[in-house]
Order: structure tokens, then sequence, then C-alpha cells
């Protein structure tokens, strides 16, 4: 079953449908190579098929897992990783949850993240609100090397020891990372912690239906079966068998490709929840470390409406004219909020009472979609029924596979990022790391 709906039409006074259409054969042959493992990074397609891979077996040790942390009586469960090791978790843990959980309390941990900055203010805040909580932490890294959460960890690793004591410590941290190789890997090991693999052949953007995001996910008390039941069944609606007129993630590839070609270079991914902000950013992290190389790629952006119609809703409207939306549109909210009658209506809004507030948003959403397109701003519009486990794993599978086929339509390896070592390399020179002696001279020679 595919929940998802694909609307074009505001987009077809740009690019018409035929142009979007003749992408078919193209989209379907990168959607084989991807399912064949035949194209560009074709070791780091493990994602394709794994929400059907996903074992009965695995869910139900995470959920254990979960639940045994959940049994401590967590206030806090703090997650350390960077991009993927860290905004999969985020995004789904944002959609799911109550704007306010952090003030209401509630059973289930408020999840925290570290590791996903290096700011010297943040870590100490961080720190200084654990020492009077109940928690434990995941630890999360791939390469088990990323300096980012490394440096998290060490500091968090020894408040936790100091805390609870190295044995109690042990049983409150989990570490999700490679089967072998790493660090991580070998310091896990060493003390024993409970650990998860991200599979050799998932990268760390396409890592959110791994442990990487299951765990965290299921520690915030949200239902991982249901999550993966959603990708499961777009896995099958995007499958190879299915034509590009029924494939609605090869449709959207299509369409972006076309727009880019039409000297649209900046797709802005629109909510109008905020729920949905790290979804975003999510999705910035999956197609722009994907498509942004060999001088290549879409930027993607991202706004939360109607908030950012009054800040960047400006030059939507009637800047440089290189954008094209995409909306993520949520048909029903969880609760219904009735705008109520006021007998002064000094703000003239009794127009609009007995309406839901949803229905004001419905309307700014079909408002901004018509003056953007009339500004020159096409409009793709993905319509899900509501935010929920299910329909956000559909949505997480629809946009990975979308970005496989359209990486491959731009003829780039969308499962590498070379361009990330260039701040590395001279953040280690500058920081006179062991092994960079030769950078360390070549850079200071720049200052
Ligand atoms: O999980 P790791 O290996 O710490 O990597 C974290 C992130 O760093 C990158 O390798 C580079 O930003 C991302 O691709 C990855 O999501």
């Amino acid at each position: 079953m595919n929940n998802i709906k694909l609307d074009m039409e505001k987009a077809f006074s740009f690019v018409s449908r035929d142009e979007v259409f003749a992408w078919k054969e193209t989209m379907e042959k990168n959607n084989v190579a991807l399912h064949e493992k035949t194209g560009k990074g074709n070791d780091f397609l493990g994602w394709v098929n794994l929400p059907t891979a996903i074992t009965e077996e695995h869910l139900s040790d995470v959920e254990e897992t979960a639940a045994r942390l959940r049994s401590k009586k967590l206030d806090i469960f703090v997650v350390i990783g960077i991009g993927g090791s860290y905004l999969g978790a985020k995004a789904v843990v944002d959609a799911l949850s109550d704007s306010f959980a952090h003030l209401k309390g509630s059973d289930a941990p408020h999840i925290l993240f570290a590791g996903q900055n290096i700011g010297e203010d943040y870590l100490y805040e961080l720190r200084e609100l654990l020492k009077g909580k109940e928690y434990a932490m995941a630890v999360i890294s791939k390469s088990g090397t990323t300096t980012e959460p490394a440096l998290a960890f060490r500091l968090l690793r020894q408040d936790i020891e100091e805390k609870y004591g190295v044995e109690e410590a042990r049983q409150r941290i989990v570490a999700i990372t490679d089967e072998s190789k790493g660090a991580l890997r070998t310091l896990a090991n060493t003390e024993g912690y409970k650990t998860y693999v991200i599979p050799d052949d998932v990268g760390g953007r396409y890592s959110v239906l791994t442990p990487v995001g299951l765990v965290p996910i299921a520690v915030a008390g949200f239902d991982v079966r249901a999550l993966v039941q959603g990708a499961r069944d777009m896995e099958k609606a995007s499958d190879v068998n299915v034509p590009f007129e029924e494939n609605l993630a090869a449709q959207y590839a299509a369409a972006r490709n076309s727009l880019y070609k039409s000297g649209k270079k900046i797709e802005i991914l629109v909510n109008f929840t905020p729920k949905l902000h790290y979804f975003s950013e999510w999705w910035k992290q999956l197609y722009g470390e994907s498509e942004g190389k060999e001088g290549k790629g879409i930027y993607p952006a991202s706004v939360d409406f109607t908030s950012d119609l009054h800040s960047m809703g400006q030059y939507i409207q009637e800047g440089e004219r290189i954008l094209f939306e995409t909306v993520i549109s949520i048909a029903n909210p969880d609760n219904e909020v009735r705008i109520p009658e006021d007998k002064d209506n000094l703000d003239k809004l009794n127009y609009l009472a007995g309406k839901r507030v949803d229905e004001v948003n419905k309307m700014a959403e079909l408002g901004t979609a018509l003056a953007h397109m009339d500004g020159g701003v096409p409009n793709i519009r993905v319509e899900v029924p509501k935010i929920d486990e299910y329909n956000i794993g559909q949505l997480i599978y629809f946009f990975e596979i979308a970005c496989g086929m359209s990486g491959y339509a731009l003829e780039v390896n969308p499962f590498d990022q070379p361009g990330v070592e260039a701040y590395k390399k001279n953040m280690f020179a500058l920081l006179e790391k062991p092994g960079f002696e030769e950078e360390t001279k070549k850079i200071k020679s720049r200052l």
C-alpha cells in the first residue's frame, strides 16, 4: 500500500508533463541499477532492500534493549552522533513527539543529542543538566572515528562512569558502529557494551532504518515496527516491476531533474508543521551529500511555513528565479482546535469562527503554492495522510529511493561524500594532529 500522493500540476507550467515523463526509461533503468547493484557506488546499496530484510528477531532485540534501558526510569537518553548517525533519529523522534513533551513530563525519556556539533557551551550545559538526571546513552558512529561524536563521548563516558560507577555505566551505554572496524568497536568490545552493527553496505545518510535510527526511536517510545512496515510498503511501491507511471518516487526524481535542467538549481523542502523541521534537515543531508559533487547537483534547502513566509517568503516570491519547492503536506493533524467567536472581534477574525486552525493552515498552503507559482517557483506536493510511524516510514523510503534514482540521473555516485574530508583535513592540520605534519606546515604558511 502506498499512502503518499504526488501532485506535480503546479510544476507542469514550468516543465511539461511530457518532459517529466520523458525520464521514464532513465528512471526505470536507474531503479534496476539500484536493485541489481550495477551502478556507481554499488557497494553501498544495502538500504535498497533493508526494510524487507529486517527480521522479527532484530526488531525484538531493539525493543528489548529499549525496554531494558527504559526500566531504569530514565529522564534523558543521550544520542551521540553526527550527520547520518544523528539526523534520522532526530527527524523521526521530533516528528512523532508532542511539541512540548520536555515540559509536560512523560513515561518516555527525553531524547537529547550530543556530538552533532563542537559547541563548548552546548557540551558544558548538557553535562550540567545530566548531573541531576537519570540517563543512559547511545554512541553512534559508523566509522567509529568521527571527531565530533568521539569528543562528546569521551566527556560523557567519563561523566556517566563517575555518576553510576563503571559497571552500571556499561549497562547504560549502547554502541552502534561497524561490525569489526574503528575505535568505537574496539572500545565497545573491551567494555562489553551492548552493541549493534551498522551494515557495511549502508551509508550514514541511508541508515535511519538500521539500529542507528531504530534504537533511539524505540527508546523514545515509538513503534519501530510500524515505521519499518511503512518503509516496506514503500519499498514494494517503488520496486523495479512498478512502472514509472505508478512509481511516485521515480516521478519525483524525474520532476526534480527536469526542473534542474531548466535552471531551477535550488529545491526547497517545505513543511507547514514545525514537527517536520528536522525531517527537512535529514532530507538535506540525504540529497546534499548524495548529489552535490563534480560541480553538479540541486542545492537542498528547507523552510518551515508559515513561520518562514515572514522571513524567507520575500526571497522565494521575488528573488532570483532558481528555486522550486517540494511541499510535504500533512492531510490530517492529530488534534482538533477550533477558532472561537469573540464578541468584540477587534482582531476581525470572527469570519473564521468555528473553523479549524488546520483549515487556515491549508488555505495558507494553497495560497502560498499559487503565489509562488505566479512568482516563478514551481511547486511539487507530496501529500501524507498524517504524521505517524507508518507514514514517516513511507516518506523515508520514498525520499531515499528517489534520491538514488535522481543521483544516477545526474551521473554522479550518490553513495560517497569525498567533499566532506576537506574540512577535516584542514582541521586536523590546524590542530597539529600526529600524522598531519606536512599539512600543518602548509596550512600555517597560508595564515
Ligand atoms: O557515523 P560516522 O562514521 O561517525 O559519520 C557521520 C557522518 O559523517 C559523514 O561521514 C560525513 O559528514 C556522513 O556521511 C556521516 O553521516
